[in-house]
């Protein structure tokens, strides 16, 4: 029976329009990020009192300093005495004032920093957490700006921005008491300016939000193309485009600057003291509007939950009326109601041109998206009721172009691993050896402790894709997703690959995308993909007697690798 998934077009963080007024539920939820801390925050705040109750005594004392010294209507001892006691207390206020200061700063910096891991840890866990539709449409430098950018605004709003807010607003208070003590006329006239200043910063203060969500998407601009040329530093140099990609960096931070500037002279216009916090809290408002969009959505496609079957899988895979478009391009079908059944065990080949799908075979199977209609079945179970993180404890993948972290090679492989802890190291020499890792690891002064750099760009292609095929073994999976590599590697290498992929194959049920004759020569079955369908299927013999066909194009094209 077909299924429908709901698939909602998911909406860009800039897509959606971001209000630009303080709504009270916004503001509820901001500072409730602040509840874990309220110890630290409260004590700060009572260093924050007593030290801006100081700052306010010292001009007042020092008033009465001066009366004393110019206002000569007592005795010049009793006016020393008097003197000498004042000087004191100043003095004493000076250092208590100094303490406090120092207590309110260091509570709320800590406190500030530990909202702001707090959230940076929520707004990773979800980001992680999201279906891979999601992260097609997202710029990995967007999401960065997000987790480190919005998260230190909102800490720093919570934290040193009200500690700020609370000192003008205590000054304020104890200013007018002192106003009021000294002349009510001279208060009054000094508080009919409140009014209209306060209505004036509630509108400056959404024209301000407007201006910091604006620089904020900016600076995320600016990171994604630095995150972008950075990350692939090696096609930048290999084309000598660096001076073009500095160019189009001071391009977009120039953006940044202009609206920095907008952004200074908005808020250096708008007072200082209180209006200033209220700016900031507005400035805070917007970021933590986009963190809350991150935090609340919830994946389409869950990281774990479901069925859990009580028996290792035995490899039998369905793939039954299989339409899909890929989230990001709506427009565009990529399998138009293909059926695909793979007994346990069995090799199957899958060709077809470039673009015709076979990958996107591979990405369903592993449930990094859904079909828009029909099921896929790992022995008879639909794997939309199994639990994701099962189906993947149970295949092993080798991408086309495998990327390690930057870490040891021992790292790699055990990251393949469901627990590594339970790796003994026979199992992982023996694997190692069958993966032809462990020949070119004993050449390495630092053996298996050699770090491999970022993305491995310390290794060949060749061994990285050894070390790829002994990260999907180690978990000893029961269904193998092969994508072989395009591009060539030389004769010794691809002998190697070629042999490890043999070894590794028996047992299980492999499908492969395959691009070497010779793993398509061995295959069980060859399905041969074109309009996203298969529309040939069978052995390489069979196939080849055909006299015409999708399948005997592709090979008088000589679409496959000789090895
Ligand atoms: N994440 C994505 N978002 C949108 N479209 C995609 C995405 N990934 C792939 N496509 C498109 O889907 C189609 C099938 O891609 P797929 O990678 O499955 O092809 P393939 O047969 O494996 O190609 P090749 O042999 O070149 O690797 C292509 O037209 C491709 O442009």
């Amino acid at each position: 029976m077909a299924e429908k998934v709901n698939q909602k077009k998911p909406m860009c963080l800039k897509e959606k329009e971001v209000s630009t007024g303080l709504k009270k539920s916004e503001l509820k939820r901001l500072f409730s990020l602040a509840k874990p801390e309220k110890w630290k925050l409260l004590i700060a705040v009572g260093f924050l009192l007593v030290s801006s109750t100081v700052t306010m005594a010292i001009p007042f004392s020092l008033g009465k300093v001066l009366d004393i010294i110019y206002i000569k209507n007592e005795g010049a001892d009793e006016a020393k005495l008097k003197l000498n006691k004042l000087c004191g207390i100043l003095l004493c206020v000076f250092v208590l004032g100094a303490i406090c200061n120092f207590g309110r700063i260091y509570f709320m910096s800590t406190a500030g920093y530990r909202m702001t891991n707090a959230l940076r840890t929520k707004v990773f866990n979800s980001i992680l957490k999201q279906e891979q539709g999601w992260f097609d449409k997202r710029p990995t430098g967007e999401l960065i700006n997000r987790l480190s950018a919005d998260t230190q605004i909102v800490g720093t709003a919570l934290s040193m921005n009200i500690s700020d807010g609370l000192r003008s607003l205590v000054m304020v208070c104890a200013g007018t008491g002192m106003m009021l003590y000294m002349s009510i006329e001279l208060a009054l006239v000094g508080l009919a300016i409140v009014p209209p200043i306060a209505g004036i910063a509630v509108v400056y203060g959404r024209f301000v939000r407007n201006i910091s969500r604006k620089l904020q998407d900016s600076l995320a601009e600016s990171t994604k193309v630095a995150e972008e040329r950075i990350s692939n530093i090696r096609t930048v140099k290999s084309f000598a485009q660096e001076p073009r990609e500095m160019q189009s960096y001071l391009k977009s931070i120039t953006d940044v600057l202009t609206l920095g500037y907008r952004e200074a002279k908005a808020r250096a216009f708008f007072l200082c003291g209180l209006s200033s916090f209220y700016s900031d809290l507005n400035k805070s408002m917007g970021a933590a509007t986009r963190i809350w969009e991150i935090i609340d959505r919830k994946p389409v496609i869950p990281i774990e939950g479901g069925f859990i079957p009580m028996t290792l899988p035995e490899g039998h895979i369905e793939f039954k009326d299989i339409k899909f478009n890929y989230p990001a391009r709506h427009d565009m079908e990529i399998l138009n109601h293909l059926n695909l059944n793979i007994s346990p065990g069995k090799t199957v080949a899958v060709v077809g041109k470039s673009g015709s799908g076979k990958s996107t075979l591979a990405f369903l199977l592993l449930r990094l998206y859904d079909p828009v209609e029909g099921a896929i079945y790992i022995d008879g179970h639909n794997i939309r009721d199994l639990d994701p993180a099962w189906i993947k404890k149970h295949i092993g993948t080798v991408g086309q172009e495998p990327i390690l972290f930057s870490c040891s090679i021992k790292d790699n492989i055990l990251y393949g691993a469901n627990d590594p802890e339970q790796v003994t190291e026979d199992e992982f020499v023996r694997i190692s050896k069958e993966a032809n890792v462990y020949e070119f690891v004993q050449q390495l002064p630092d053996g298996f402790d050699t770090v491999v750099g970022e993305r491995g760009v310390m290794l060949s292609g060749g061994q990285k894709q050894r070390v790829a095929i002994a990260r999907a073994l180690i978990k000893d999976p029961k269904i193998l997703l092969l994508d072989e590599a395009t591009s060539a590697l030389d004769a010794q290498s691809e002998h190697l690959v070629q042999e490890a992929l043999e070894r590794v194959m028996k047992g299980r049920t492999v499908l492969t995308i395959a691009h070497r004759l010779s793993t398509i020569q061995n295959a069980d079955v060859i399905v041969v993909l074109q309009k996203g369908q298969i529309v040939e299927q069978g052995r390489y013999e069979e196939l080849c007697k055909r006299h015409s066909g999708v399948f005997k194009e592709l090979i008088k094209h000589q679409t496959f690798k000789e090895i």
